[in-house]
């Protein structure tokens, strides 16, 4: 893959922890690597290696002591808070373990807040009727986001993240809430996704099973990468087995 195809490119990142006076944690130790464009990538690891605080670096709300972040050849590591909570708003798409849905809006409003947000609702009905119907909650529009399923509500944080047209969707444990069934839901309609709008995907997880949907993982152990896992042509139960296989060597499972 040439340099020019990464969309996410992640160099000799270090990030530590002030603990009290005398003590630090050093989480990332120099980590490396990158995200084609369109491509769907896994990051695990044991309890405490520094997944969240990568997705958090990622995104902009904390910053990297060293090392380089670069999105699309943006290198953001750099960037104001303002500057960056721009950044964001146009380019990043987050979704969370919980959601985040506001529980006093509709369906369709939490969908299109991000746009209220930024006044710029115009045009934007024939990209919320597609979103909507690639993750099935078109029925969905008007109710109340208390009367739906986790499964569903994650497929409606999902759509939100969706609708500023992101160049990236950086997801912390999506299906960290979710029964088996719904795991396999949401993670059948990020594929869907991933393929329709061409959206680069980074999800951190602790599930194998959800894992196994993506066409990398990348395991960290140590603070640095220990592992990249490529799907290549197999299938996602073989995918899964090697995943197993490997997190055991690290004790993420
Ligand atoms: N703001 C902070 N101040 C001090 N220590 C922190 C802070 N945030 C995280 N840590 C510590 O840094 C380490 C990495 O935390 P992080 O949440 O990134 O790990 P994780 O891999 O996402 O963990 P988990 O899988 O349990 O969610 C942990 O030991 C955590 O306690």
């Amino acid at each position: 893959m040439e340099e020019h195809e990464k969309l996410l490119k992640i160099k000799n990142l270090k990030k530590k922890y002030q603990i009290n006076k005398e003590e630090s944690l050093q989480v990332l130790k120099g980590l490396s690597f990158s995200i084609a464009h369109g491509e769907m990538a896994a990051v695990m690891g044991a309890s405490g290696c520094g997944k969240t605080t990568l997705i958090n670096l990622i995104c902009g709300v904390d910053k990297a002591d060293e090392g380089s972040i670069m999105i699309d050849h943006t290198e953001i590591t750099g960037m104001k808070k303002s500057q960056m909570a721009i950044f964001r708003r146009n380019n990043i798409g987050m979704v969370f373990q919980d959601f985040n849905l506001l529980e006093s809006l509709n369906v369709k409003d939490n969908i299109l807040l991000p746009l209220i947000l930024e006044n710029n609702t115009e045009n934007s009905e024939e990209r919320f009727e597609k979103i909507m119907n690639v993750l099935s909650i078109s029925d969905l529009a008007d109710k109340s986001v208390t009367d739906i399923s986790g499964g569903q509500k994650q497929r409606v944080a999902i759509a939100r993240a969706l609708i500023n047209t992101p160049r990236i969707i950086l997801a912390d444990e999506p299906t960290g809430n979710l029964d088996a069934r719904s795991t396999k839901d949401v993670m059948e309609y990020l594929v869907h996704i991933n393929e329709q709008f061409k959206i680069t995907l980074v999800m951190v997880t602790h599930d194998s099973y959800a894992a196994s949907y993506c066409n990398k993982v990348i395991l960290l152990k140590d603070g640095i990468i220990f592992s990249e896992l490529q799907k290549g042509k197999k299938s996602r139960e073989v995918f899964l087995e090697e995943i197993y296989d490997f997190l055991k060597q690290i004790g993420g499972e």
